[in-house]
């Protein structure tokens, strides 16, 4: 069976600056891929090249085989990869409902996946009719997930989501993102700073370092590998 997605040689640059440098790797159905390494390694521009809001300087992110890199952030969505973002980015007075009905709008055709079914998933159960500014600001990220996933994706693309939570929360996230795995057969890929929340939940982790990948494998690989201690984990 071919990967879901394929990510081939992919660099992109700023200028003289290789912020991504030759990026390869794929992800199958339903895996969490985490995605670490030290500030300025890259990780957030490898996830706007994913998600389509950066056209790689050269190389391909493939999703079943089509390219679907280099062609807007929109088009991505509609190819089936949805993201979150740092910030949370949410619609004031709009309740997660009425959200989620405009987010149905961009699925093209792919799985609808119910409000009921969406907010039980993510913990969110009787807060679906709530002005989502009212939400606590945990609340609030994973309503971000709801949103991207109301999309119906076949890739999440999952920006520190764990930022500002306090364990409890962390955890209740790292739940909550496993299940849409699993249960959605949506693979996910996951940039956080957040080892406790990170480390459990990732199937596979990768780890750059100036734009490459330092090194890929099981969390317990990774754990134990010293030039990934050397260069990040002994500072985490
Ligand atoms: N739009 C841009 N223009 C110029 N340089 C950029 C741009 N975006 C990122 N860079 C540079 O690319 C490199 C990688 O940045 P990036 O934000 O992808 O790293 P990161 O691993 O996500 O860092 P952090 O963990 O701090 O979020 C850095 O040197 C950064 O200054």
């Amino acid at each position: 069976m071919s990967a879901l997605l394929t990510v081939d040689r992919v660099v992109k640059r700023f200028g003289g600056v290789a912020a991504v440098d030759g990026v390869s790797f794929t992800l199958d159905a339903g895996s969490v891929l985490g995605l670490i390494g030290p500030n300025g390694s890259g990780k957030t521009t490898l996830l706007g090249v994913l998600a389509g809001t950066h056209e790689p300087t050269s190389g391909t992110v493939t999703l079943d085989g089509k390219v679907a890199s280099g062609k807007g952030a929109h088009r991505a969505v509609h190819a089936g990869i949805a993201r979150t973002f740092q910030t949370t980015r949410l619609f004031g007075s709009w309740t997660l409902r009425e959200g989620l009905r405009l987010a149905h709008g961009e699925r093209r055709g792919r799985q609808a996946w119910s409000d009921d079914r969406l907010a039980d998933l993510l913990g969110l159960d009787g807060l679906l009719d709530q002005p989502c500014a009212s939400l606590t600001s945990a609340a609030q990220r994973l309503a971000m997930i709801a949103l991207a996933l109301a999309t119906g994706p076949r890739v999440l693309l999952l920006d520190e989501p764990a930022v500002g939570m306090d364990t409890a929360e962390a955890a209740a996230l790292a739940d909550a993102v496993r299940r849409a795995a699993d249960e959605l057969d949506v693979a996910v890929v996951v940039v956080d700073h957040n080892m406790q929340f990170l480390m459990p939940l990732a199937d596979t982790v990768l780890v750059m370092a100036a734009g490459a990948v330092l090194a890929e494998g099981t969390p317990e690989q990774i754990r134990a590998d010293e030039a990934v201690i050397a260069s990040y984990l002994g500072e985490a």
